[in-house]
């Protein structure tokens, strides 16, 4: 549905040319919910104003359903732009119009004829549940409802792509996490692309398929959601795992008990209907180890349930060992930590 090839963006500061993006190559497919990563001045921003134009490229190109934006006139721009809805943080909401003239904005600039706009207006409100707010004024909204009236806008032109500009940043974490389940409830029932950035690793694990991270203008890891979080190759990635890991409580206690001796720690990843069968437990048994539990998680990658444990191991070398090779004979994954 999106390729990017070869993507750069210069700005040119003060006569200085300050490079945003260096080449970026990316692939979103038709239907899915593609995330991008990376800290502060990384390039997100620019990146996901690239994907409509809104921020010309200073080379490559950006191919939306079949078409190369970068090849065309202003007047066909805006007409590809219309398969194009964007999100933004601080909503841009035009503050004298009512919510349900808000939501028409769009389409009165295509001129669509009263009947067909008074139709689709209440329909995006049911969408976003704001039924019942039509005639209320942006002022009068909470931070999540004014979300809502950005989204059913943004729909309102029936778009293939939904970008989504640090739609949660400016709300707090319940309103987040509501408006993350209406954006995975809007691309289950519509097919629609949707592509994110975002700085929140939560962002990405609750509603992402795929991810791109990106730092000073490359993507310097891409994935699937479930790879990218429990194997993160790249150190930027490595830090946004982090953010959700709680792992500064585990670094202590791993670091007490090695202090101890020699030690036998694993970290055991459990995925999907692993995470709630026996497994362990048998293992043990089998095996004739004892273990503790230094921490444990039971998580939720978007649909996949996945759980990790961090255990220290109290048998002899050969026990450890046997057990070791057996949770892996039997499909966990295994770090000796
Ligand atoms: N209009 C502009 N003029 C000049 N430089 C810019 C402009 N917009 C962005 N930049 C620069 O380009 C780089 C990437 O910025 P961008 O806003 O895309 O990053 P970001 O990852 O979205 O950051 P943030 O999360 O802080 O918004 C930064 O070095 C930034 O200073």
């Amino acid at each position: 549905m999106i390729r990017l090839q070869n993507l750069k963006k210069d700005y040119i500061v003060k006569g200085h040319k300050t490079p945003a993006l260096r080449g970026i190559d990316l692939s979103i497919e038709k239907g899915e919910i593609f995330g991008i990563i990376g800290h502060s001045g990384a390039g997100k921003s620019t990146l996901i104003r690239c994907i409509n134009l809104l921020e010309r490229p200073t080379a490559g190109s950006v191919i939306v359903d079949g078409v190369d934006l970068t090849k065309l006139d202003e007047g066909k721009l805006q007409e590809q732009r219309r398969h194009i809805g964007m999100i933004f943080q601080h909503f841009n909401l035009l503050s004298s119009a009512t919510v349900g003239e808000n939501v028409a904005f769009p389409l009165k600039l295509a001129k669509r004829p009263k009947a067909e706009i008074d139709k689709k207006v209440k329909e995006m409100l049911a969408l976003v549940g704001l039924e019942q707010h039509r005639d209320k004024y942006p002022a009068q909204l909470s931070g999540g409802q004014k979300q809502r009236v950005g989204i059913a806008r943004a729909l309102a032109s029936d778009p293939k792509v939904l970008l989504c500009d640090e739609a949660t940043s400016a709300l707090d974490p319940q309103t987040t996490n509501s408006i993350l389940a209406l954006l995975l409830d809007i691309n289950r029932k519509l097919g629609l692309t949707i592509v994110l950035i975002t700085h929140e690793m939560h962002v990405i694990r609750s509603i992402c398929d795929r991810v791109g991270v990106i730092d000073g203008g490359h993507i310097v890891e891409m994935g699937n959601v479930l790879d990218v979080f429990l194997k993160p190759q790249h150190p930027t990635t490595q830090e946004f795992v982090e953010q959700v890991a709680d792992s500064s409580e585990l670094r202590a206690a791993v670091a007490h008990e090695k202090a101890s001796g020699e030690r036998t720690i694993l970290r055991v990843t459990f995925l999907g209907e692993q995470t709630y069968q026996p497994i362990l437990f048998q293992t043990m048994q089998e095996t004739g180890t004892v273990f503790s539990i230094l921490q444990g998680t039971i998580s939720r990658m978007k649909d996949t349930p996945y759980g990790q444990l961090v255990i220290e191991l109290g048998g002899d070398a050969q026990q450890n060992r046997k057990a070791v090779d057996t949770l892996r004979q039997r499909g966990l994954e295994v770090e000796v930590i």
